[in-house]
């Protein structure tokens, strides 16, 4: 079970108040993914969130309903049964979450198209250090490169496997997203989501080849006209070489 749903329960209350206080919540609607038993929710709720709490673990879902019934009836909870990945969410303005790791990618994804004012999200730390790596870095991915095009990311604190039961085999760290508009004008979301995804997926190849080879993701007359177009330098290097101006160069050319 544990393994299945990446269940990790965070019980050391000086660091559920530190990811609590992250954000002011108060009287703000409150998306929490994984809620668990209710260690974070229950923070949450004393600093005035209306929580909207889903949770994959139907076993999970009823235990919350009958420790958190006040709130449940009062209205400044709801706890909803199903896979943050893919289930319809409830209406949100801020995200607190300690994630699932094993979905942090899909779900970091799935809210930034959804869209919210901020995001304080628990990531394995390996995974929060790739997502904050500047662009232009060797850490640096699709998902920092899709973050940070849309949002700021500030590291906020790391966690040891002593503060959550059980143990996991690794560290954690709590990241606060905020969005922004692009700093580099993105004519088509849509078609600069699909440039950065199919450089990534030839991430050791040149843009060049890169594009060549993206027939699945992007239309090839498009690609062969972009590579005609492009600056020597932009086509010669790798993907993490690129700066955000680069990505945003490539995609907005018409
Ligand atoms: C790392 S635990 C965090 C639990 C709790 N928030 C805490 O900090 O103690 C992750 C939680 O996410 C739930 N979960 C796993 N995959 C999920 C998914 N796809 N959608 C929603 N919840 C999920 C697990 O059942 C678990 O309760």
């Amino acid at each position: 079970m544990t393994a299945r749903y990446d269940q990790h329960f965070l019980i050391d209350k000086n660091a559920i108040e530190r990811i609590a206080g992250c954000a002011d919540v108060k009287e703000k609607e409150v998306l929490e993914i994984g809620p668990g038993n209710g260690a974070l929710t229950r923070a949450l709720l004393d600093r005035g969130a209306i929580v909207h709490a889903v949770e994959l673990d139907r076993i999970l879902c009823d235990e919350l309903a009958d420790r958190f019934f006040e709130e449940i009836q009062k209205g400044t909870l709801t706890v909803t049964h199903g896979d943050a990945t893919k289930c319809p969410l409830p209406p949100f303005e801020m995200v607190v979450s300690n994630l699932p790791y094993s979905a942090s990618s899909k779900i970091t994804f799935r809210l930034l198209d959804l869209g919210f004012s901020v995001a304080v999200l628990m990531y394995q730390q390996e995974f929060a250090e790739r997502m904050a790596a500047p662009a232009g870095t060797k850490d640096c991915g699709r998902l920092s490169i899709m973050v940070q095009t849309y949002a700021t990311v500030q590291r906020c604190f790391t966690l040891p496997p002593a503060c959550f039961s059980p143990k996991p085999q690794v560290h954690s760290m709590v990241v606060k997203i905020v969005p922004r508009p692009p700093i580099f004008g993105v004519n088509d979301r849509k078609r600069y989501a699909d440039v950065v995804r199919a450089l990534f997926t030839h991430r050791r190849k040149t843009v060049r080849n890169g594009l060549r080879g993206s027939s699945g993701i992007l239309a090839p007359e498009w690609t062969k006209r972009v590579i005609d177009a492009l600056p020597g330098e932009i086509l010669q290097s790798r993907p993490e070489e690129l700066y955000l101006e680069d990505f945003a160069t490539i995609a907005n050319f018409v």
